[in-house]
């Protein structure tokens, strides 16, 4: 069949005659799988949705499948399917993310939330459990998605939110102000002092983070990654990728308070690295690892030890 952007004299597209929907999600799941999409059924049913503004579970209504698709909207949608085809991430073509409870903005600028962090939010999430109002940090936060999962999900939770790009820091900004969510932004370099969250100092019941990690010669599959997400928000730095959450890990030490918690998220080949770094200082000390849904390791969580190195 031939497809929207194909060139002169293409055959018109389904949506282009107001065909039945559960065509136009035929030819359209085909186009995804010819451009090398992951997702292409899921893909098909989120861009048709979002250009007929109906939820993704009305379209596998039988009802709604037999429905014609609205001519009008053709141009509309032939360009966001060229645009997907192009490997443009879904994320940015909605404008919003899933995250948890949550719809995030996301677009360019800012690394796109992704389902396996959810279990880095669920550890933090029991790490505040029992604590009256939890104070929070999330280092590296981006759009705001661990920061803003955990005011929307621990009650009373007073969270800090710390970023360094000026292009990611707008976005966490507008969800911030979006979800009206309890979250504080600061502007810092987990590389530094961190003087904008100074005040904290000890009193950090739970800092949780996602921060880039990829090492620099491991370029991404998927081009959606590698052309879409910020460097800066990928490569961790350093030989093993690590540059950047070994400073988080530094960082959050004089953050928490005795007992407090760190949840780390990492690249799964990075996990016993993360948990032989963490065991070897002295401001550690039940250094675990956790897997997530697919039972790779993603996660290392660790206690603060006291002043004199024992956890309290
Ligand atoms: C992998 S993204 C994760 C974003 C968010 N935590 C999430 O899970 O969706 C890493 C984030 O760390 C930020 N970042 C990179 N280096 C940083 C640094 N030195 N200080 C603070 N943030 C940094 C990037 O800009 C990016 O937003």
């Amino acid at each position: 069949m031939s497809t929207p952007g194909s060139g002169a004299g293409a055959e018109a597209a389904p949506q282009e005659v107001g065909a039945p929907l559960a065509e136009v999600l035929r030819h359209t799941r085909s186009r995804l799988v010819e451009a090398g999409v992951a997702s292409p059924h899921a893909d098909a049913h989120s861009l048709l949705a979002f250009v007929l503004e109906i939820d993704t579970g009305e379209l596998q209504r039988r009802a709604v499948l037999g429905r014609r698709f609205p001519a009008d909207l053709a141009p509309r949608f032939a360009a966001l399917l060229d645009r997907r085809c192009a490997r443009e991430p879904l994320q940015h073509l909605t404008g919003t993310a899933p995250f948890r409870r949550l719809d995030l903005a996301v677009g360019p600028g800012v690394f796109v939330p992704r389902p396996e962090t959810e279990t880095v939010a669920d550890l933090a999430i029991a790490a505040c459990a029992g604590i009256d109002r939890p104070v929070v940090v999330d280092l590296c936060t981006g759009s705001g998605a661990l920061a803003l999962a955990i005011a929307d999900e621990v009650p009373g939770s007073r969270v800090h939110a710390v970023e360094t790009s000026s292009e990611a820091l707008p976005w966490a900004r507008r969800n911030i102000a979006g979800t009206g969510l309890p979250v504080t932004l600061h502007d810092d370099d987990v590389t530094g002092d961190l003087p904008t969250v100074a005040p904290l100092r000890g009193t950090v019941d739970v800092v949780v983070s996602n921060p880039p990690y990829i090492p620099p010669g491991a370029i991404p599959v998927d081009a959606e990654v590698a052309r879409h997400d910020p460097p800066r928000a990928l490569y961790g730095g350093g030989d093993d990728g690590l540059e950047i959450p070994r400073a988080v890990a530094h960082a959050a030490a004089p953050l928490l308070r005795p007992g407090g918690v760190l949840v780390m998220e990492h690249a799964d080949v990075q996990s016993d690295a993360l948990v032989a770094h963490l065991r070897a200082g002295e401001a550690w000390t039940d250094v675990t690892a956790h897997t997530d849904l697919t039972d790779r390791p993603r996660a290392v969580r660790a206690r603060r030890t006291d002043a004199s190195g024992r956890a309290s």
